[in-house]
């Protein structure tokens, strides 16, 4: 199956379980794989037959800034749910990191979700 992918969108969010991480802001990035049939707009050159990177972009930024999720859990669980309602999106995989979370984890700490069916 084609996708459509977004790989280390970043942005700030009140995120964490701690007093202290609720009275700032941390950086999220965010990889995003989603499954979609490239070929009605390579034919067309059109745009409205294929998934918007930058409009999701921008989507997920507005969401992300206005959050205020304990979990990385959490918030990916909603921000999937929010991407495959709002762009029909039938399977997606997202990854969320938390870059400066863990002093020693070089590569940073987070989730990897896969939500919907894979189109055959
Ligand atoms: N699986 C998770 N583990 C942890 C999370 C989380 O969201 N999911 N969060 C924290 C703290 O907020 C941490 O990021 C502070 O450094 C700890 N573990």
């Amino acid at each position: 199956m084609d996708q459509v992918f977004i790989k280390g969108l970043t942005t700030d969010a009140v995120i964490g379980v701690y007093d202290w991480e609720r009275t700032l802001r941390q950086p999220l990035i965010f990889d995003l794989d989603m499954a979609w049939d490239i070929r009605p707009a390579a034919a067309d050159e059109d745009l409205a037959a294929t998934l918007n990177y930058a409009a999701i972009s921008e989507y997920i930024i507005n969401f992300v800034e206005a959050s205020a999720f304990l979990l990385v859990e959490t918030l990916a669980e909603q921000l999937a749910a929010q991407l495959r309602k709002e762009f029909h999106i039938p399977w997606l995989r997202l990854r969320v990191t938390k870059p400066t979370a863990v002093k020693q984890a070089a590569g940073g700490v987070g989730v990897v979700i896969e939500r919907g069916v894979l189109p055959s």
